[in-house]
């Protein structure tokens, strides 16, 4: 790859320096930019593409050489590379083999494969407009100067244009509430918490709060919205972000009502963001998995004690293993004697330029 020698000892020192048992590697970039202020955004650029490309195909760069410029070279022809037929499944789509084995088992070894060759390209970047503040319409009007395609699942979603170059964060549309950053998938399984005005909702697992954003619009300012989570800085961040996007009838878990609707938006193994966080896939272990799924359980149980007999539960994951969505599914049915609403679900599977692959699911007491 034709990188200027400066750039390519930055990547050089990023790729010796992250240690992918301590990740995550966006943390780590981040973290490596403040303390290299001279590079500018199109070097920042040009870095972080190169060296995420770097870590989404490393297993199969690694298959021919462990120098960090020599891996550079062969990225551009990575594709070659892929449909070698001599080289293992596993590392031509450079996924650890219990991970390949298990999604095989699941899906099967052509859609193991595909699902990770999806995985490894760029995710779109996709914003959800806020509805409490503006239309699709008028947000495309107003930011002429970038290209915007509609998602055709979220009704609120917009895919930005790979070409333009604007940082959204910086934008006056971004601090007026206008949009916020969030994949369609994300967006669909928070509009499963079908609220109405004067509903009582729990976010039981709400982090900074993206999903409770996206649903919260419907209750037009009436009733209780009320978020949880055992990090208290993704709450306080939470809450500027409610504030920005003009909802006011939100506060912390106050254990005080039964509600209406609970999202359980719970923690998993995010193999559905792969494309974001590429270096998540070498940390997988059976052991983490099963650690994940009695902590779902353990959520799951917390939680329910608070679902009015008439409410909803949705269950989501950003996870495309059974293991997360359909068997717990079953588990939580068979526990609690619950039901699936109107037996559906919605599921994204990875797939390439499609959204993350997420699992949501609305269950109702019988
Ligand atoms: C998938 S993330 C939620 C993301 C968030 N809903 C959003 O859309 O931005 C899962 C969240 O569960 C939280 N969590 C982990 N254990 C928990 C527990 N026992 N009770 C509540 N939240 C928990 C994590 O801190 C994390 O923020």
């Amino acid at each position: 790859m034709n990188l200027r020698p400066f750039i390519k000892t930055h990547i050089k020192t990023i790729m010796t320096n992250f240690d992918v048992q301590r990740g995550p590697f966006d943390s780590f970039l981040r973290e490596y930019y403040k303390n290299n202020k001279t590079l500018g955004p199109s070097e920042r650029s040009i870095i972080s593409q190169t060296a995420f490309d770097l870590v989404r195909n490393d297993l199969l760069l690694s298959h021919f050489t462990k120098d960090v410029d020599r891996k550079c070279d062969l990225l551009p022809h990575i594709s070659n590379y892929e449909k070698d037929q001599n080289i293992p499944l596993n590392i031509r789509c450079s996924c650890p083999e219990i991970l390949f084995q298990l999604v095989s088992d699941q899906y099967g070894q052509k859609r193991a494969y595909e699902f990770f060759m999806a995985l490894n390209t760029k995710a779109p970047l996709t914003i959800r407009i806020n509805p409490i503040k503006t239309t699709r319409e008028k947000l495309i009007k107003e930011m002429n100067q970038l290209y915007f395609k509609k998602t055709l699942t979220s009704p609120y979603g917009l895919i930005v244009s790979k070409e333009n170059n604007v940082n959204l964060t910086d934008t006056d549309q971004f601090k007026e509430g206008l949009f916020e950053i969030q994949d369609e998938a994300s967006q669909v399984c928070a509009l499963r918490v079908q609220c109405q005005p004067n509903d009582k909702v729990l976010d039981y697992c709400a982090g900074s709060g993206g999903k409770t954003l996206a649903f919260a619009h419907q209750m037009e300012g009436k009733g209780v919205i009320e978020i949880n989570d055992t990090r208290s800085e993704a709450l306080s961040k939470a809450k500027i972000r409610l504030r920005r996007a003009g909802i006011m009838n939100y506060s912390f878990f106050t254990k005080k009502f039964k509600y209406d609707w609970i999202l359980l938006d719970v923690p998993c193994s995010s193999l559905g963001t792969l494309r974001r966080n590429p270096d998540s896939k070498y940390r997988f272990s059976q052991e983490r998995l099963n650690d994940l799924i009695k902590l779902q359980q353990e959520i799951f149980d917390q939680a329910i004690r608070f679902l009015k007999q008439d409410g909803v539960i949705v269950y989501t994951t950003c996870s495309f293993l059974k293991d997360e969505n359909q068997n717990q599914v079953k588990h939580f049915c068979n526990k609690y004697n619950l039901s699936v609403v109107d037996n559906d679900y919605f599921q994204s599977l990875p797939e390439k330029g499609g959204m993350d692959s997420f699992f949501s699911i609305s269950l109702k007491k019988n």
